[in-house]
């Protein structure tokens, strides 16, 4: 954590590690932190997915009104999200309805966006926010997410570029993005996200088009998986503000 950014004792504790980590500044409003979570905070956020996802408002595989199953296992926080109904529905299907954001969550998120902002030195370029939704996603070696916006958040967030904080846990992945709306696999860019990187996309860069076009099996940190009930694939929390 840097220097002045100390938070409350009282909070609960799960830390960026940032004297390891490295920043790379993709675009406006979108900063890469490398290696940003400890393995020990890796491990507390899957027990705590672990113990919320078996539970009511857990993990699920949303349909599709076509009747498609998506490829993700798929957990909310906050606000109920399906890719059919976006946050209309308070109550899933089952009738059962998303667990609060953890709130040893809320001071890690608030953390990273304040050290994006001081490593752009600017809190014009990513504005803060504090997350009151989050998605959870698992993927397996055979999921993927096809390219899209994240843009069903309030249009006043969305306007003040509110950033997205997207924190992965597990095996690799290649993930693309790009900025038109003819982005797709051949046009956009591609990054590889690891366990304990945070992404973070904001300001000019909130609707960026953005997807995991592969998950690399077996690339999960061996001491995560003996730590953790972790299956083999991806875990990636992806932050907002609605
Ligand atoms: O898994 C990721 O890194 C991206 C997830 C995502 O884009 C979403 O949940 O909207
Ligand atoms: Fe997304």
């Amino acid at each position: 954590m840097q220097a002045g950014l100390q938070r409350p004792c009282s909070w609960p504790a799960i830390e960026p590690v940032t004297s390891h980590s490295t920043y790379e500044i993709l675009e406006s409003g979108m900063v890469l932190m490398k290696n940003y979570i400890s393995l020990m905070d890796q491990a507390e956020i899957v027990n705590i997915c672990h113990k919320l996802g078996v539970g009511p408002g857990g993990f699920c595989q949303p349909t599709y009104n076509s009747g498609h199953k998506s490829q993700l296992q798929r957990m909310c926080f906050g606000r109920n999200w399906d890719p059919e109904t976006r946050y209309k529905e308070r109550y899933r299907s089952d009738g059962s309805e998303p667990p609060p954001v953890p709130e040893e969550f809320i001071p890690l998120v608030e953390t990273t966006i304040q050290d994006a902002q001081a490593h752009i030195n600017s809190n014009v370029e990513i504005p803060s926010m504090s997350p009151d939704v989050c998605l959870v996603n698992f993927y397996t070696s055979t999921s993927r997410l096809g390219l899209h916006q994240d843009r069903d958040e309030s249009s006043n967030r969305l306007r003040r570029g509110l950033p997205v904080v997207s924190i992965s846990i597990g095996d690799s992945a290649e993930f693309l993005y790009g900025f038109t709306h003819t982005t797709d696999e051949c046009n956009s860019r591609k990054v590889l996200l690891e366990s304990g990187d945070a992404l973070i996309f904001g300001g000019k860069s909130r609707l960026v088009f953005h997807g995991v076009k592969t998950i690399l099996p077996n690339t999960a940190p061996l001491s995560l998986l003996q730590k953790t009930m972790l299956r083999p694939g991806r875990l990636s929390l992806t932050f907002r503000q609605f």
